[in-house]
């Protein structure tokens, strides 16, 4: 069984919580108790693969200060960050949230190929109030590595799972990709281990 670690992030009201629980769920709940962080956890079948899902939802992060983001960044094998298609204060937070990440050392060294990460423009149904367009996100997307799309945690339960599974189905395939470096990194390693040893042997 595989393990995946999923971080959604975003600003205070983005609609994290409420992502999270219409994908869990399949509802939609109006409110959510804004002052406690929650793992949930979930078993499903990804691909034919069981998979045991573990998706952190924080509480608002303004209050913790600083984007220090340390404690996420070596937890999560993926990133969705949230933003509210209706409030460009919370855009702006997504980018600083995406720029904190793509510029860890924990990104780039630790976990050899970099986290995905799913930009997701939340309440496309206040598109009438709409403050951020959707090419910014695509191009801020597009700049930064990662996927996008806006939805409506309200009123797209598909869109929602789709978003969701494709996140997962990314976060594995960089698992392999992992695997693929490591591998082949220890087989190189190995390699150049026998062909000193060997000709040494040889030459005694
Ligand atoms: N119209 C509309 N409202 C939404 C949507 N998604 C979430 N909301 C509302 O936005 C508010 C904030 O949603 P939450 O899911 O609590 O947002 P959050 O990012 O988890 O917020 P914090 O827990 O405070 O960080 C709630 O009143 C939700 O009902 C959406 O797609 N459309």
């Amino acid at each position: 069984m595989s393990e995946v670690k999923l971080a959604v992030l975003g600003s205070e009201g983005a609609g994290k919580s409420a992502l999270t629980v219409r994908f869990l769920t399949r509802r939609f709940i109006g409110e959510y108790a804004s002052n406690s962080e929650c793992i949930y956890t979930k078993h499903l079948c990804l691909d034919g693969r069981q998979t045991h899902l573990e998706i952190y939802d924080p509480c608002s992060q303004p209050r913790k200060g600083k984007l220090s983001l340390t404690n996420e960044l070596h937890w999560a094998d993926g990133f969705v960050i949230v933003y509210d298609i209706s409030d460009r204060t919370s855009f702006a937070f997504a980018k600083a949230l995406l720029y904190r990440i793509r510029e860890s050392p924990v990104g780039a060294f630790k976990k050899v190929v970099e986290s995905p990460v799913f930009l997701v423009g939340n309440k496309q149904d206040l598109c009438h109030m709409r403050e951020v367009g959707w090419n910014e996100g695509q191009k801020l997307a597009m700049e930064n590595k990662c996927q996008f799309c806006e939805l409506s945690a309200a009123e797209h339960y598909q869109e929602v799972t789709t978003m969701f599974t494709k996140a997962l189905r990314n976060i594995t395939t960089n698992f392999k990709v992992k695997e693929k470096r490591c591998l082949s990194g220890s087989k190189s390693m190995a390699k150049l281990i026998n062909s000193m040893f060997g000709k040494r042997r040889k030459s005694v």
